[in-house]
């Protein structure tokens, strides 16, 4: 090709000195010819909108399509085609790609239109939808090739000329050298991906800087005969098969892509182009290393792989062949090795997500192998421990950078909390972090380990001592709480035995390490178990006044700032949960002395705790936890009831006496540090309430959904009356 003069694909008034490097080998020269498309010098950046008509197929979508054509036939517009494409999920699509040659011209046009006009008469959960997908690019971000001289494609068409054969292709890169930004910048994607949803059914979907998008189009409408059959034969089939495969090739990159027709299904033109958004080419090479494949290492495999990033994991070496059976199969992004060495040499970006006790002993093993400038985190309820076992055997050139989701394995992670602990990380790294784990779509709380550690202690910790305490005081009266009518009273009570059977459903070690390893935990359950004490000792002794006293002055405390705001909860939606079989009218229930809630407030009043400023980091438990006590608190009648309840009422004296001595039992094991005595402890309950557990586990999950539901869809809870 030398003899034929290539021109610079980078046009001329763009090119600057290189200092980034090419990706062609030194003095590449092209197998044929190409050439691009040369826009005005006085084009600034371009604006692309795809205007997308979304129905299942059958369903008429002509008024609402001609109402979008209506306006894009403006001369404001500078090109504009239309076409339609069967989706990924079986929906028919018109498709209209437009393209302006500056933001100006698009906003004059945008702003002879009313708000919203390209949704006007869609109905929001009905059978069409519509999209809108704008993009404005700067000029120093666009390329254009073509393999022919006269036939422009999409921006193309907004050309002055078509150049001569150029320089920079026919290699791996050589689109990226096209764009006149790669000549000083990396074009590496940075923030990450969001998802944001303001309502009344509409999704904005926010990606990440530097998100490749390409339109690749054919035209055969001027073939004939021999050289007809050899594209519909030869080419078509290999392309589809090509385009099937990104479509939904996550793990080759590509976010999604779209093959339109031009024209419309009674009237198709002899062109198709294919839309594509892809991630960077350094997002599909890094790999993501996880240590440990237990109920959460698997669910940020799943999360983090189904988003397109490579993922290599291990478990114990005796889970290898397992593992390897359950992920690997055909088309995943997941490898599955022996041990944490494997996957530590060849990882960008390491999770631990092994047991709190064993976080010092796993890192001491693998850490040493951890890859070169690699970037270390863990998922370990404790912060502590895991920060200081990184310290002492990570090598010093790897960054660290924690993560922990607050939700169990099984809560759905869309706006949970995820606290990111940017421990000895640069501002990119911290980003990079952000970017893969943006997968899971919760809610970034970006905090130090000493703050992470000072605010679970409270949303978790003591949550988990009111729990584990239900559970063995009922387990020590031989009770199973809802086959008795003190207990099948709805709302709260409910709420009291599924989570305290979902805390008895999961794994002794995530409880016992949140509270043994955190030293502010331990001081808090300690507190929780007095108040406790004291509050039962009131109560024996029919000590009303001051028992009257202490619950008002420590729920103004709590609860006075929040007089006029929401309630968390509301009992219509707790009564639907119950495990017992028959329900009592909500007139006929029998108040409950509530210990385990009035020791709670009790002990936040005594800690100078306001549990709302911890919202940031809530759990579901938590959540679920503060929003029985505000709902005891904030019902007067309810807050008589119990408080008398309490004085005079013998029904629950023998339960208040084991939760008392449970209360304190759990503070001692955690205060002593002693991991098998709480394990003893924690299974012995466990063992006892496991028949039931399938079940609450599956109302527990129902009931969360539910509430969670409700908060992200951004229903207002009740109002307090
Ligand atoms: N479950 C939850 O609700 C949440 C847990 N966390 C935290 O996340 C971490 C993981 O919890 P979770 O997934 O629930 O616990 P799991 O017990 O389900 O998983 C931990 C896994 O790590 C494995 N493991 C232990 N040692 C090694 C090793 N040397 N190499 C590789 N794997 C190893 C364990 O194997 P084995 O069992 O054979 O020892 C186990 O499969 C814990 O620190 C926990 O506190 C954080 C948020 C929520
Ligand atoms: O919601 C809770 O408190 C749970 O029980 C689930 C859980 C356990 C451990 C964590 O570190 C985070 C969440």
């Amino acid at each position: 090709m030398s003899d034929l003069n290539l021109e610079e694909a980078i046009p001329g008034h763009l090119i600057t000195e290189r200092t980034q490097p090419l990706h062609g080998p030194d003095n590449f020269e092209p197998k044929m010819a190409s050439y691009t498309g040369r826009l005005g010098e006085d084009i600034k950046g371009l604006v692309v909108l795809y205007l997308g008509v979304q129905a299942p197929i059958g369903v008429d979508k002509r008024a609402v399509i001609k109402n979008l054509r209506v306006h894009i036939t403006d001369p404001l517009v500078g090109f504009y085609d239309e076409g339609f494409f069967t989706d990924i999920n079986g929906y028919s699509n018109h498709l209209i790609a437009a393209y302006w040659k500056s933001k100006n011209d698009f906003q004059s046009w945008q702003n002879k239109l009313p708000v919203g006009w390209w949704y006007a008469g869609i109905t929001p959960g009905g059978e069409i939808g519509v999209y809108w997908e704008r993009y404005e690019p700067s000029i120093d971000d666009t390329e254009i090739i073509y393999s022919h001289d006269d036939r422009p494609e999409g921006w193309g068409n907004l050309a002055e000329k078509v150049s001569k054969p150029i320089n920079k292709h026919g290699y791996w890169g050589s689109a990226q050298d096209r764009i006149p930004r790669s000549q000083t910048e990396d074009l590496k994607p940075t923030g990450s991906c969001q998802i944001i949803n303001p309502g009344t059914g509409l999704l904005q979907v926010k990606p990440q800087e530097n998100l490749v998008i390409l339109r690749s189009a054919q035209d055969w409408s001027d073939t004939l005969d021999k050289e007809r059959t050899f594209y519909k034969k030869g080419v078509e089939p290999v392309l589809m098969k090509g385009m099937k495969e990104i479509e939904d090739g996550l793990r080759l990159g590509c976010y999604f892509n779209r093959v339109v027709t031009l024209g419309d299904p009674e009237n198709a033109q002899q062109k198709t182009y294919s839309s594509g958004y892809a991630l960077p080419v350094s997002q599909a090479g890094l790999m993501i290393g996880i240590i440990g494949m237990g109920d959460m290492g698997r669910l940020y495999a799943r999360k983090i792989s189904a988003a397109g990033w490579k993922v290599i994991a291990c478990d114990t070496p005796e889970k290898y062949a397992e593992l390897k059976a359950e992920f690997e199969d055909a088309g995943s992004l997941i490898t599955i090795v022996e041990n944490g060495h494997l996957v530590s040499r060849c990882s960008d970006y390491i999770i631990y997500n092994v047991p709190a006790e064993s976080i010092d002993a796993v890192v001491k093993l693998y850490g040493p192998s951890t890859k070169m400038g690699a970037i270390v985190g863990g998922q370990t309820s404790c912060k502590a421990p895991e920060i200081a076992a990184f310290e002492a055997h990570l090598p010093k050139d790897v960054e660290i950078v924690s993560c922990h989701s607050l939700h169990g394995p099984k809560v759905d992670s869309r706006g949970q909390p995820l606290a990111i602990i940017s421990h000895r990380a640069s501002a990119e790294s911290t980003a990079l972090v952000t970017r893969v784990l943006a997968c899971l779509q919760s809610k970034i709380v970006h905090l130090s380990a000493i703050e992470h550690d000072r605010i679970t202690a409270d949303t978790q910790a003591v949550t988990h001592a009111a729990f584990l305490s239900m559970g063995t005081a009922w387990h020590a009266n031989a009770q199973f709480p809802w086959e008795l009518e003190r207990y099948s009273t709805g709302g709260v009570e409910n709420v009291k035995i599924n989570i305290m059977m979902r805390i008895y459903s999961n794994k002794w070690h995530v409880y016992a390490g949140l509270a043994i390893l955190n030293p502010a935990a331990r001081d808090q359950i300690r507190a929780y178990a007095d108040s406790v004490t004291e509050l039962f000792k009131l109560m024996i002794s029919h000590q009303r006044k001051e028992f009257e006293e202490r619950i008002i002055k420590a729920g103004e405390a709590v609860f006075g700032s929040h007089k006029g705001a929401c309630l968390l909860l509301r009992d219509e939606i707790l009564d639907q949960y119950s495990l017992a079989e028959a329900r009592i009218p909500r007139s006929e229930r029998r108040p409950n002395s509530h210990l385990s809630l009035l020791a709670m407030v009790d002990c936040w009043w005594k800690l100078g705790i306001v549990p709302y400023e911890h919202m940031i980091c809530e759990t579901p438990l938590f959540r679920l936890w503060l929003g029985v006590a505000e709902y005891l608190y904030r019902d007067r009648k309810m807050l008589e009831e119990a408080i008398e309840t309490a004085m005079e009422d013998d029904a629950f004296r023998m339960d208040d006496l084991e939760f008392t001595f449970a209360a304190r039992g759990w503070s001692e094991v955690v205060g002593y540090g002693d991991f098998e005595s709480y394990r003893k402890r924690f299974e012995k309950v466990q063992t006892y309430f496991a028949p039931r557990v399938a079940e609450a586990t599956r109302l527990g999950n129902e009931m969360i959904a539910k509430i969670f539901e409700k908060t992200r869809d951004g229903e207002t809870p009740a109002k307090a009356s």
